[in-house]
């Protein structure tokens, strides 16, 4: 295939659906692919009218996707009905291996409650339309649902959408937002009597671990693209996941984070304990010190290691072998550094994404420790809705699936934009030092949105 620039490739495209009438695929998703040369993809999207807009890039940068519109839709709004779930998963895992068909979404932190109009307890949709860069290949591709409608329908849908895409434009340059309140949910005073009652002998005893969390909503004059705010994001922590969903030009969540639930090739599987916080050293010197302090500490640790332990035996039963002797590591963050450690595994071949999301989410870096319990005290004490913050959000794909946790993210709307952080409360925390690490997981963002 010879290297197309994207209005080539999409003229091609449009022509070769225009010669698919007699395709012999009656149901399933077609897809079709050219090979282009890309633009920069978050420019492109930004530049896009058509919704939904996703964009995924992984924390590895082996890949970024940018997709428009839907052949496909899946929404759980309502409840999420786990019989519907696990028939989606196992179509998409015996779908003919020649197609790279993949589903992005998210499923809310906890998807037994209410969670954020549009996003809905779980969404998954196929793109229409995606650019996609792997390694230094591009492609363009369009999917065409067979099981929704007739081809010739699919093929009117698909050459509307070809035709209505925009070149990308050039990001403006971010704009300071003019913030003119700013509320916290739970304030100082509800956050230090949450901390109190959760470190308390008595609570203690029975949940260990909460990982209690704020939403920051800031009242603002005039809400920012989304895909600008993303684009800096990245620039910042260009060693975390970057991926937002923008359902419709009203609501978008984007996320910059660095912790992967987990990433499925076939059947081997790598995921992490990422908890455990302190902040980043201002010379070389001092911030390895910080780092070995962060090792160090009783605190921290045990932070991390609830959720290594819970990891290894939710895993257990669905693998064939469990490798958990990677060493505790440091992930560093452009404002902070975290504890980390990777865990991988050999997947039983039966065992569908499903079965894993089911299993590993939400994880004690999010959740806590007994999960039951400490979900539990969450949706009845912290006073908001977490949605899809600490959700698990990324692509299915027969072959390869990855799902990062979505901390460090925003939920921006007309005229506010909403920011979350938690922070793993259990012995030895203290609501002051919680408070505060709260604050340094929110710098980054607040430093693009806000600060100079
Ligand atoms: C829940 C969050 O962070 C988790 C991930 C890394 C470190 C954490 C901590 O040290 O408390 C949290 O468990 C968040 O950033 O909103
Ligand atoms: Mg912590």
């Amino acid at each position: 295939m010879s290297v197309l620039p994207l209005s080539k490739a999409v003229s091609s495209l449009s022509d070769r659906l225009s010669q698919l009438f007699d395709h012999s695929q009656t149901a399933g998703i077609l897809q079709l692919v050219e090979e282009v040369s890309l633009p920069p993809l978050m420019s492109w999207l930004a530049a896009q009218q058509q919704f939904p807009k996703i964009y995924w890039q992984g924390r590895d940068r082996y890949e970024e996707v940018a997709g428009v519109g839907s052949c496909l839709d899946l929404q759980f709004a309502e409840a999420v009905d786990d019989e519907k779930l696990l028939q989606f998963y196992q179509q998409q895992r015996s779908l003919p291996r020649t197609a790279d068909v993949r589903f992005y979404g998210g499923v809310a932190f906890d998807r037994r409650l209410e969670s954020w109009p549009e996003f809905g307890r779980a969404r998954f949709l196929v793109p229409r339309i995606e650019l996609r860069r792997c390694e230094d290949k591009g492609l363009l591709i369009v999917n065409l649902n067979l099981s929704a409608q007739p081809l010739s329908e699919q093929i009117s849908s698909a050459q509307e959408a070809l035709a209505a895409l925009q070149a990308a434009q050039p990001l403006p340059p971010p704009i300071k937002t003019d913030v003119q309140t700013r509320v916290d949910i739970p304030d100082f005073a509800r956050w230090s009597e949450l901390v109190t009652e959760v470190t308390s002998p008595n609570f203690n005893r029975d949940t260990p671990k909460v990982v209690l969390s704020r939403q920051t909503k800031l009242q603002v004059a005039q809400t920012p693209d989304p895909w600008t705010v993303l684009a800096c994001w990245q620039g910042r922590n260009p060693t975390s996941f970057q991926f937002g969903f923008q359902f419709s030009p009203e609501r978008s969540f984007i996320s910059c984070t660095p912790e992967r639930l987990y990433r499925r090739q076939l059947n081997e599987l790598v995921t992490e304990a990422l908890a455990g916080t302190t902040v980043r050293g201002l010379t070389e010197e001092e911030d390895e010190q910080l780092a070995q302090q962060l090792l160090d500490d009783h605190k921290n640790s045990h932070e991390n290691q609830f959720v290594g332990t819970h990891i290894e035996s939710e895993l257990r039963p669905l693998s064939a072998q469990v490798f958990a002797d990677e060493p505790l590591k440091i992930f560093k963050l452009n404002h902070i550094q975290h504890l980390h450690r990777v865990i991988k595994a050999r997947l039983r071949t039966e065992v569908s994404d499903f079965q894993l999301l089911q299993a590993l989410h939400p994880t004690p870096a999010v959740g806590g420790f007994p999960k039951a319990s400490a979900l539990q005290y969450i949706a009845s004490h912290e006073g908001y809705t977490r949605g899809w913050y600490a959700g698990a959000c990324g692509f299915l794909s027969s072959q390869l699936s990855e799902f990062a946790v979505a901390i460090r993210s925003a939920l921006l709307e007309p005229g506010c934009i909403n920011l979350y952080a938690g922070a793993g409360i259990l012995t030895g925390s203290d609501p002051v030092l919680e408070w505060q690490e709260l604050e340094n997981k929110l710098a980054t963002i607040m430093s693009i949105l806000v600060d100079f």
